[in-house]
């Protein structure tokens, strides 16, 4: 069979499940976590302290460790996805997540291109990235449902002749 799009292991993940839909008419593919990983709630930064010192009027002094733990978590999965060169795969978050878990994607969804399969930095391991609103830590355990991955066709405008080949993913072309 000729390989048209589709989903594979990245090499170093061996005991993971590639994502498959739940039901006949499912849009997306449901995508395990391949580890356990901690999502620290994001109130536990040091965000709340100064949500109250901004009400006082005081001065919001936050240094860089408490910023830096307000970035989502990415979430490996140890999936790389193949598809046509017109295609991308959208990744989105549960419905239920938010609602049982606080559970919402930093970047609202995940676009995955067709050029990140096998890139040299990271293979193409495709990441989901949380953020944490609930009050307490999560941790998401190997094999929990995490997400859903959706494949589209994409247009291209009128005079585009971007050649520029990827090196990486999550900000490896440097814009
Ligand atoms: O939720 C996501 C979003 C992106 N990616 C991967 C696949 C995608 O092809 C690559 C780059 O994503 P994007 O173009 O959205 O991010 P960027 O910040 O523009 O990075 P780059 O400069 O590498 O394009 O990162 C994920 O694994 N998960
Ligand atoms: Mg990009």
């Amino acid at each position: 069979m000729s390989k048209i799009r589709g989903f594979e292991k990245v090499s170093t993940f061996k005991d993971i499940n590639l994502p498959v839909r739940a039901t006949k008419q499912a849009a997306g593919y449901d995508f395990e976590a391949a580890e356990e990983i901690v999502v620290p709630s994001i109130w536990k930064s040091g965000i709340a302290t100064a949500l109250k010192a901004a009400f006082n009027k005081e001065d919001i002094l936050m240094d860089e460790k408490t910023l830096k733990q307000v970035k989502p978590v990415l979430v490996p999965t140890g999936i790389k996805a193949y598809m046509g060169e017109e295609e991308f795969l959208q990744l989105c978050n549960r419905s239920s997540n938010p609602l049982k878990n606080f559970l919402l994607l930093g970047n609202g969804v995940g676009v995955i291109d067709s050029d990140y399969y096998n890139n040299d930095a990271n293979e193409g391991h495709i990441m989901f990235q949380f953020l944490n609103f609930g009050l307490k830590d999560l941790t998401i355990k190997k094999g929990e449902r995490i997400g859903q991955g959706i494949f589209l066709p994409f247009l291209k405008a009128d005079n585009d002749h971007s050649e520029t080949d990827r090196t990486g993913g999550f900000g490896s072309s440097g814009k």
